[in-house]
């Protein structure tokens, strides 16, 4: 299967942008043929093969027949189902069919009474659909009730007792609030703020980054004039406190290791005021191509996008010992982000997630190679499980006693963010309403 990449989704809205939406229709409101579209699309993304936000936008190009207020239909009835498919299996039955997952939704998780489906579901349908909503199908097991595969609720057990993996499920069963970083070489928080607030776009300043801005709704951004002359980006605000960790210097070296589309490349290079260098690696050519756009908007020319091949590779190698920082955003299994992708805790397993711990193990020691003494190494995830998180830095500390670990809360303490994290950083978007981050900062020690 894909590995989850937090840099694939950069867009302005995500490619499934609706699917968190506010935009969809009332009960009553959804026309026969609206349905039929919602229940090929969900099929499709059942097949799980596909990330997907990827298989709607490929539904959605496929029908370009289908508005605004439809695409946000069909997005967020098949996010929904998705997000809470082992209660609708329970209810519906482990082989219900797309168009059944999709009815007992609409019936118990959005709670359309009867007459909503007289137009859409025919009597046998709908006699199957009262069934449905006087279902009770008792407890379940702490898996069922958190929406989560048992493998996944059994990780997560090593690390939060039952109350607090409940919170934590529902809190990653919510849709995701649209944050902007404000891309602080051509603007401040303030004017954009305002502008926002002038345009009919209600926002607030961030709650733990300075560099951020959060929308109370999701408008479509990619044509506003601030988006196109580059004062902002979308990134989540957890997200722009990684940058923070980083804390690059005017004048400095440093690498983004894994810089996939960008996301935090375009924050690092704002923070050195387009001075210095900074190298943006990664696998992906066609990630990387996505960031160069993104550069220009930005107004950097301090970054250098570099292919590599491997984590080993000679281009990377060059740079020993050099780097004043570098950032680890690490492939991960991308559990974090359940709130903007639900379909990553059907597709990830047990065996993806080993095989994820060994390659980021790999990543972190090559990167580390990288990082000149007295210079800074920051390991990043999207994940929430313990293995990918601390048993990478553990392992990695235990084999590297040049480099020894700095408080994350200290770094951001002195940057103004007040937050209570400890030694490692940890959002959960339970506790912090971001995605789940987490994130070490390790300094090699002077020659
Ligand atoms: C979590 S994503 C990075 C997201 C990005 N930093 C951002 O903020 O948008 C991880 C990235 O690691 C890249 N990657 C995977 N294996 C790698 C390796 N061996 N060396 C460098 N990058 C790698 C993936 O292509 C992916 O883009």
């Amino acid at each position: 299967m894909e590995k989850h990449d937090k840099g694939a989704r950069t867009a302005t809205r995500p490619a499934a942008a609706d699917k968190a939406g506010g935009a969809g229709r009332a009960e009553g409101a959804v026309s026969r043929v609206l349905f039929i579209q919602a229940t090929q699309a969900l099929g499709a993304v059942l097949g799980f093969e596909h990330p997907a936000d990827a298989v709607l936008s490929r539904h959605f190009r496929d029908n370009r027949e289908l508005g605004h207020r439809d695409r946000a239909f069909i997005a967020e009835a098949v996010y929904g189902v998705l997000r809470r498919l082992r209660w609708l299996r329970r209810l519906a039955g482990d082989r219900a069919t797309p168009r059944e997952l999709l009815l007992a939704w609409f019936a118990r998780g959005e709670g359309w009474p009867m007459r909503a489906f007289e137009g859409l579901a025919s009597a046998t349908e709908r006699d199957w659909l009262a069934g449905i909503k006087a279902a009770e199908p008792g407890e379940g097991t702490l898996a069922e009730r958190a929406d989560l595969p048992d493998w996944l609720a059994a990780r997560l057990l090593a690390t939060h007792d039952e109350a607090a993996l409940l919170a934590l499920a529902r809190s990653l069963n919510r849709p995701a609030p649209l944050d902007l970083r404000v891309n602080l070489l051509k603007a401040d928080r303030d004017a954009v703020l305002a502008r926002l607030d002038e345009d009919g776009i209600a926002a607030r300043s961030g709650a733990l980054s300075p560099q951020a801005i959060r929308l109370a709704g999701k408008p479509a951004l990619q044509k506003h004039p601030l988006f196109l002359d580059g004062s902002f980006e979308v990134q989540d605000e957890g997200s722009q406190l990684l940058g923070l960790l980083v804390q690059p210097k005017r004048g400095e070296l440093v690498v983004d290791f894994c810089a996939g589309a960008g996301g935090k490349t375009l924050q690092l290079g704002a923070m050195m005021r387009s001075t210095g260098r900074l190298y943006a690696f990664d696998v992906s050519d066609k990630r990387l191509a996505k960031l160069k756009p993104r550069m220009a908007r930005a107004g950097l020319s301090n970054v250098h996008p570099v292919l590599i091949a491997h984590e080993n590779d000679a281009k990377a190698k060059r740079l020993a010992g050099k780097a004043d920082r570098v950032l680890v955003d690490a492939p991960c299994s991308g559990l974090g982000t359940l709130r903007r992708n639900p379909d990553l805790k059907w597709r990830q397993s047990a065996a993806a997630v080993d095989e994820m711990v060994a390659k980021q193990g790999a990543i972190l020691a090559a990167a580390a190679r990288l990082v000149r003494p007295g210079g800074r190494l920051v390991y990043a995830t999207c994940s929430l499980l313990a293995e990918e998180n601390d048993g990478v830095v553990d392992a990695f500390l235990a084999a590297h006693p040049e480099f020894h670990q700095s408080s994350a809360q200290a770094v951001l303490e002195k940057q103004g963010v007040a937050l209570a994290t400890g030694e490692r950083l940890r959002l959960s978007p339970a506790m912090h309403d971001t995605d789940g981050f987490f994130a070490a900062v390790l300094e090699r020690a002077d020659a």
